[in-house]
């Protein structure tokens, strides 16, 4: 019989403190749960009048944001702490450390983040994270690299993609991203407001087409290990530093995958700037901002790569001359594609971003809403004609129906 359980806060103190070196001798711990994501507990364990702290993620058998309802293999727990030692391995300042786990009880004890900011909530604060696209680009890179078969032994990559078979999890990505936004399903959820737009997706066949191709990659291509849920609320910033956490999606898929989390994200947040800067000088310099951002993700990313590609390259048929640039480009489309994937799904399906959600102003909030629709379908649509990171930026722009000059 399973010894798995839910723990409480005195059995998470327990844990902490029975693990050798944490905490002085005679600390006082306290604890909090404090998981605010869609699926898990997160514990907080501190001891009083000392900076000694860690975190205590479990997983639980179902979906929290749903219920019980929606059973999910505790497995997760085990796959995001493998994909978290992974990226630690290949990133070590830009992933949190693992303490200990426990795959029986679904749970593991990494390092604490709280002095850092969740970045969703520093963008719609305001701030500015001038380091940040260099150091997810580096990680995009160094992650999808080093896990693919042109950066690690190819034998290998297959047996190490046989600890990452995360179906409960991929599930909810092909369903949520790929699937409800263009058909009259349950799980959607959007107001009445934008009602039209909603009705526009379910019937746009040409879009359809697009998501498809991009579905069937995402279902059948092993490029890489993926974070496989890179959103601005798995990653941890500070002006200086960065730290990518929840990687509990994490599967062999194609590349473009994470990179258009991030990206598309970042854009999501783009779209709503106008229901946080009321001033128009302010909102131009964030919309600025977020823009070149977005591009510098992607330009930080494939100059990472290639330097990676021409040092570190493991597979000799991919010297072939012209394959480097054909494979980035795909990447590059991938990536697009799937931003406009991602920010379709937060405004019409299930589980959205504060970002766009707490806008308090409504008909700031439904123009939001438009324009990530009208920017994600851009993308979509248009992502297998993409040259460069610039024919993305123009597409953005062309969407926006505003002039973002950067
Ligand atoms: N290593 C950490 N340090 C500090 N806080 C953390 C850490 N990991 C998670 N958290 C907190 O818990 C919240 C939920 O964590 P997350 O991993 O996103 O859970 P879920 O898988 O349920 O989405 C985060 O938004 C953050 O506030
Ligand atoms: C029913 S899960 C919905 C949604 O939640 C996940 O995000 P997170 O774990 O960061 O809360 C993921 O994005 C899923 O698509």
């Amino acid at each position: 019989m399973s010894a798995y359980h839910p723990l409480t806060a005195e059995e998470a103190i327990q844990l902490a403190k029975s693990l050798p070196g944490r905490f002085p001798d005679q600390a006082e711990l306290e604890c909090r749960e404090i998981g605010d994501g869609n699926l898990n507990l997160v514990f907080h364990v501190t001891a009083k009048h000392s900076d000694h702290s860690l975190i205590i993620k479990q997983a639980v058998p179902y979906a929290k944001v749903v219920g019980e309802s929606w059973p999910l293999s505790l497995d997760r727990a085990r796959i995001e702490r493998e994909a978290l030692e992974m990226e630690h391995s290949l990133c070590p300042a830009l992933v949190p450390e693992v303490y200990g786990y426990s795959d029986e009880m679904a749970y593991t004890i990494m390092e604490d983040l709280s002095e850092y900011t969740i970045m969703r909530k520093g963008l719609i604060e305001g701030n500015s994270y001038p380091k940040f696209a260099e150091h997810i680009g580096e990680f995009l890179a160094r992650t999808l690299f080093y896990t693919s078969d042109l950066g690690m032994n190819q034998q290998k990559k297959k047996e190490l993609a046989g600890r990452f078979i995360n179906p409960d999890l991929c599930k909810i990505t092909e369903d949520l991203i790929f699937e409800d936004p263009y058909r009259d399903s349950p799980n959607n959820s959007y107001p009445d407001s934008i009602a039209d737009e909603a009705e526009a997706l379910r019937g746009d066949t040409e879009l359809h087409f697009e998501v498809t191709l991009l579905r069937h990659k995402f279902l059948t291509q092993g490029q890489a290990l993926l974070h496989g849920d890179l959103h601005t609320g798995s990653i941890f910033v500070r002006a200086e530093s960065t730290k990518v956490i929840d990687p509990e999606f994490a599967f062999f898929g194609p590349m473009g995958f994470d990179i258009g989390a991030v990206i598309g994200n970042l854009l999501l947040n783009y779209a709503a700037t106008p229901g946080w800067a009321a001033d128009p000088k302010a909102q131009q310099l964030r919309e600025q901002r977020l823009v070149q951002m977005s591009q510098d993700v992607w330009n930080h990313y494939e100059r990472n790569f290639r330097q990676l590609w021409n040092a570190d390259l493991l597979d000799e048929m991919s010297r072939t001359p012209g394959y480097q640039d054909h494979y980035v480009l795909q990447v590059l489309q991938d990536a697009a594609g799937y931003a406009g994937c991602k920010m379709i799904r937060r405004i019409v399906g299930l589980s959205h971003v504060i970002d766009i959600d707490t806008i308090a102003d409504a008909t700031a909030r439904e123009a939001a809403q438009r324009k990530a629709l009208a920017i994600g379908k851009n993308l979509v649509r248009h992502h297998r004609s993409i040259k460069s990171i610039d024919d993305v930026i123009e597409l953005v722009k062309q969407a926006s129906g505003n002039e973002v000059s950067i």
